[in-house]
């Protein structure tokens, strides 16, 4: 499992490089992306296997759903900001739109 503890600002940087759609923001410490699908199904699809994944790694989004939107914040609430365990579950996410 990823490690737990808050990213130092050099290992942010380089894994922020390599997630291009998503921005850090500060409040919570995190990262972020918003998502559009054709319709409310496309995008509850989309939670459903995230959901999965997430509760098989034990690291939950921050999320919200409007019909085909879904936005979404990764931070780890047990470190107090971003660890590499937002940024494995930013690559999974990634991985499942692609
Ligand atoms: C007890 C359980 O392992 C923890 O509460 C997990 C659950 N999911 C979590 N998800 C996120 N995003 N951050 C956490 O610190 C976290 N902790």
């Amino acid at each position: 499992m990823p490690k737990l503890e808050k990213l130092t600002d050099e290992a942010r940087a380089f894994a922020l490089a390599s997630l291009p759609d998503w921005s850090a923001v500060a409040d919570p410490d995190g990262i972020h992306r918003t998502f559009r699908f054709a319709d409310f199904t496309e995008a509850f699809a989309f939670m459903t296997r995230v959901a999965l994944h997430a509760e098989r790694a034990d690291h939950h989004p921050e999320w919200s759903n409007v019909y085909n939107r879904v936005t979404i914040t990764l931070t780890t609430h047990d470190a107090g900001g971003l660890s590499e365990r937002d940024i494995a579950l930013a690559r999974l996410i990634d991985g499942i739109v692609a």
